[in-house]
Order: C-alpha cells, then structure tokens, then sequence
C-alpha cells in the first residue's frame, strides 16, 4: 500500500536555486513546505511558500526532508542519529545534494530500526559506493548521481561555457569560475610581456636558489598606479617560473595551489610612490 504526497509536510533544508524549485513542485502535489535556511531570508522563502524554522523545530514536523546544501564542515553529518532521533518515526529522507549531509551509517541504522522510513539517494559518500548496504537497502531507492543528467541541463551547460569564453575575450568578468578570474586580464599585449617577464623572474629566482627546498615566501612588488591591476597576474606568473621543473607544469590557473601545497606564500602587493623596487 502506498501513501499520498498529498496533505504531508516536507522539510527543504537549503533554500537557495533547488531548495526553490523543489518547494514550488512539491507545492502542486498539495505538501506543506517548511525549511531552513541560514542565509535565505524567511521573508524570502515565505513569498515562495516556504516558512522557516530552526532545524530544531523543523525536524519533528516532517514526513519528508530533503536537503539542498552544498557540502562543507557545517553541513557534513546535517542529519544524523541525534537528529534523526528528532524526526517523526518513518519519516522519508533524500539527498540529491552530496554525499556525506545525510550521514550514512546513522541513515542505516535508522532505516534498520524503522525510525527512517525510506531514502531516496543520488549522492555518496564514496562515488560509486563499494560499501552497497545502503542502495541494496530494500527502503532506498538509488541513482548513480545523475541529478544534472539531463539533455537539457548539459545543453545549457555548454552554452553557458561559451558564454564564458565570449566574455574571458571581451574582458569581461567570468561568471561562475571558481578559480579562473585572472585570466579575463591577460588578454592584451601588454599583460603577456608582463606575464612572460613574471616567468623569467620566477625562474631566475629559482636558478639562484642553492637549496633543494622549496621558498617559503615570495614578495612581488610592482611600482605605478598603471601596475595595480597587474598583480594578480604578475604574481602567478613568477610562482609558474618558480614552480616550472621537470614532471611539473604550473600555469596560472592552477599554480596559486600548486605552491600552497609546496608551502609556499605568494604575496601580490602593489606598491605606491618611488621607493618600490
Ligand atoms: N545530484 C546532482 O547531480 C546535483 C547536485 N547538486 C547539489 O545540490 C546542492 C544545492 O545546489 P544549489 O541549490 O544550486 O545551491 P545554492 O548555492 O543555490 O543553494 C545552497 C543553499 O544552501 C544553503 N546552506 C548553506 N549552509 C546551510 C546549512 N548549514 N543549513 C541549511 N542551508 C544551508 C545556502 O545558504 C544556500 O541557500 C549543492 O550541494 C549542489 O552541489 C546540484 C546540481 C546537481
Ligand atoms: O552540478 C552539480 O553540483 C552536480 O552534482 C552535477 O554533477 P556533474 O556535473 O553531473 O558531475
């Protein structure tokens, strides 16, 4: 025998872009939305029908929860034996978010003692799990991560890239990447000549360094108002000239770790007025 969406209370933990749109779909199967939210104001969310609530008065109000975090140290374990021990007795879980906001062992053992009623599960601690009690669980249902796996969603994928490559060579600010905004700087005449004088420097510094250990710090100085925007670059560029030896081959995008993994602390600092070197 099944059981109707219809009348139940579903709590969204994480109401930013799908926490959203699940409320608004589920809305239409006639459930009662409550979530929470640390940044989303509760003005907000209510005009999307979502009230808001701590999790501790959230949790024992809910047939179902679902979470839409993304996963960091405040959100690794969100629902776990303590909190399960808080929710209705079969309540339904899913995460469709990451792997690890459900905390799996105490997911098992709730499914185990019928405290959890069923999971929906498309994210895993281990992708794909080798530990299989959880998806040949009778009560979960499981997908191998392919929440995103849509004709679609990957169409618009690959016109957002394009997008990003049309304005990273207009110049324009880059939309979305995490770790590639230096690049929208490096696209005139003037900045490869820095960028390939950055590299000599780098390496020079490295051909003088007598010790096989890595630099524990670099300071790049640049003199003028015109070389304020350069630093970013600039500095990057010295680490890749540093960095750049047999088996490794930094570029800009990737050297900023690279060296914080080699220890290593590069610090642009612009410096004003005639006495920078
Ligand atoms: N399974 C899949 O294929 C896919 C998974 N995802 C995952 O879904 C999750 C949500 O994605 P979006 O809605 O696009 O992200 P988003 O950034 O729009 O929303 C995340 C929300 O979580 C909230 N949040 C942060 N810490 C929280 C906490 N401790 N408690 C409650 N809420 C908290 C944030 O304030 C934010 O509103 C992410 O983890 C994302 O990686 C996204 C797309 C596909
Ligand atoms: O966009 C996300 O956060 C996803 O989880 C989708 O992952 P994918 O791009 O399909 O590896």
């Amino acid at each position: 025998m099944g059981s109707e969406l219809f009348g139940k209370v579903l709590g969204i933990v994480g109401l930013g872009r799908i926490g959203k749109e699940v409320a608004s779909r589920m809305q239409s199967f006639g459930m009662r939305t409550i979530g929470y939210d640390p940044i989303t104001p509760p003005q907000v969310s209510a005009s999307w029908g979502v009230e808001q609530m701590p999790l501790e008065e959230l949790w024992p109000q809910c047939d179902y929860i679902t979470v839409h975090t993304p996963l960091m140290p405040s959100t690794v374990g969100l629902l776990n034996d303590e909190s399960f021990a808080k929710c209705k007795k079969g309540v339904k879980v899913v995460n469709c978010a990451r792997g690890g906001i459900i905390d799996e062992a105490a997911l098992l053992r709730a499914l185990e003692s019928g405290q959890c009623g069923g999971a929906g599960l498309d994210v895993f601690v281990e992708e794909p799990p080798k530990d299989r009690a959880l998806v040949e669980h009778p009560n979960v249902i499981s997908c191998p991560h392919l929440g995103a796996s849509t004709k679609e969603a990957q169409a618009r994928c690959g016109e957002d890239i394009a997008l990003q490559m049309v304005d990273m060579v207009n110049g324009r600010k880059l939309i979305g990447a995490v770790n590639a905004q230096i690049l929208v700087s490096t696209f005139t005449e003037e900045s490869h000549q820095l960028i390939r004088l950055g590299e000599a420097v780098g390496a020079l510094l490295q051909a003088c360094t007598t010790s096989n250990k890595p630099l524990s710090s670099v300071q790049i100085t640049t003199l003028g108002d015109s070389m304020k925007t350069s630093t970013s670059y600039l500095s990057s560029s010295v680490l890749v000239g540093l960095l750049k030896h047999d088996g490794c081959s930094p570029n800009l995008i990737n050297v900023l770790s690279l060296s914080k993994e080699a220890g290593n602390q590069g610090k642009p600092e612009p410096l004003r007025g005639r006495r920078g070197v």
